[in-house]
């Protein structure tokens, strides 16, 4: 269809445009655990840009990972007011390898595609737009919106819309930059090998040719595509989803139920996993009666539990709740009553 459109002499402009509303999610994540088929995404998105006629994104609902990578090789994008953009690939253990990390510093600038590749995070259309993401948003019908824009510059080169063929914009100390990045994003998700690959794919837009930047990308996300991060982060998206989905066998689900307050709580055994748990409550306000029946752990707990407080308070700001969690030894009723509030 692309094709046919791009080699029609009497198409002077073309727009792309989504289905039901939606521009375009990203590819199906379901197909990166089998080989790849179909048409691949990086040479669509190159026969787009080097088009000798403009080509308008018509962007509604979404354009997220290689959908925003496809409005990227268009030659103008144009968004409705609700539509919302991001490049997620980092929460799925990879990075936006369809020229995305390459495309995306020489549009809006290095440490704006620093911030949405390395976090994932989605932007409103009035976000994109005051980046320089988008160049046009409506509240309009988009699509009419982009064909009307479309025929207004179907006379026009599209050769200087090509954003492989921007220079990255300048920054004072690249060096700089990049070292607090990478600093951040290791502080922010220790070990995990994605967002490093991606502030290092943005180094190279920030440093290389565009050809010997796509190179690199391709090499990162070579290393990114087969990781055991990206299987679990990609299998944590669909798990999710799912959790959503689940009921109890009353047909109970959580999306369907009031939640209610909890104020006290009883944690029972203070190991490795009762003590943090002990600790999470009391930092979320509630009042805990916490249980070990041995003598030994028990002395150990309170200690490991007041310090994990002490130090957690510390961080925020605040005095450490210690009066939030009272301790026992026994299963007696005096021990339980302390959580019902009963005698
Ligand atoms: C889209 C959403 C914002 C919608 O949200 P909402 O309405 O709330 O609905 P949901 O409940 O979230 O979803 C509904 C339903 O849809 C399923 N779903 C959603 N998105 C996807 C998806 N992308 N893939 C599959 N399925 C999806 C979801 O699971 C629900 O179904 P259910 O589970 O049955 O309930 C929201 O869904 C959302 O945010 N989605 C994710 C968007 C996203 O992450 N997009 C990015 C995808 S990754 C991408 O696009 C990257 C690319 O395109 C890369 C292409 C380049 C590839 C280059 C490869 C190079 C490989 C190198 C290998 C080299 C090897 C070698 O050399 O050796
Ligand atoms: N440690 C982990 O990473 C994970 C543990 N779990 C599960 O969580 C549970 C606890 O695990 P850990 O904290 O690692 O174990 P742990 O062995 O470190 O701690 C268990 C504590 O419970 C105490 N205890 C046992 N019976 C008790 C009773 N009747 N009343 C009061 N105290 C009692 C023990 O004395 C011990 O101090 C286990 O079932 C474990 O399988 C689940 C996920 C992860």
């Amino acid at each position: 269809m692309m094709d046919k459109a791009l080699s029609d002499r009497k198409v002077k402009s073309v727009v792309i445009c989504g289905h039901n509303g939606k521009f375009c999610g990203g590819a199906d994540i379901r197909e990166f655990s089998s080989p790849l088929t179909g048409p691949l995404l990086i040479p669509v998105i190159q026969g787009v840009e080097s088009a000798a006629k403009p080509v308008v994104a018509a962007i509604e609902g979404v354009a997220l990972g290689g959908g925003l990578e496809l409005a990227l090789g268009c030659h103008y994008r144009i968004a409705n007011s609700k539509a919302r953009l991001g490049l997620p690939e980092v929460h799925l253990g990879l990075l936006p390898g369809a020229g995305g990390s390459q495309r995306l510093p020489r549009l809006i600038g290095v440490p704006a595609a620093l911030d949405l590749i390395t976090t994932g995070r989605h932007v409103t259309a009035a976000e994109a737009l005051q980046l320089g993401l988008v160049d046009r948003v409506t509240d309009r019908n988009t699509v009419d919106e982009a064909v009307k824009f479309a025929l207004s510059v179907a006379d026009q080169s599209p050769q200087s819309r090509r954003i492989s063929t921007f220079p990255c914009p300048r920054h004072p100390d690249l060096d700089a930059l990049f070292e607090d990045v990478m600093q951040r994003v290791r502080q922010r998700a220790r070990g995990a090998l994605a967002p490093v690959a991606c502030v290092r794919a943005v180094r190279a837009a920030a440093t290389l040719p565009f050809p010997q930047g796509m190179e690199r990308e391709r090499e990162l996300m070579a290393t990114l595509f087969t990781s055991g991060q990206a299987r679990a982060q990609q299998y944590h998206f669909f798990a999710q989803r799912a959790v959503g989905r689940w009921s109890m066998p009353s047909g109970a689900r959580w999306d369907k139920t009031k939640p209610v307050a909890v104020h006290k709580a009883m944690v029972i055994g203070l190991g490795t996993m009762g003590r943090g748990i002990a600790v999470a409550l009391v930092q979320a306000g509630v009042s805990v009666v916490a249980m070990e029946t041995n003598e030994k752990q028990l002395t150990d707990a309170k200690q490991a539990i007041s310090s994990m407080l002490e130090r957690g308070a510390k961080r925020r700001g605040v005095a450490p709740a210690l009066d939030k969690i009272r301790y026992s030894s026994d299963h007696s009723r005096r021990s339980r009553s302390a959580l019902t509030g009963g005698p």
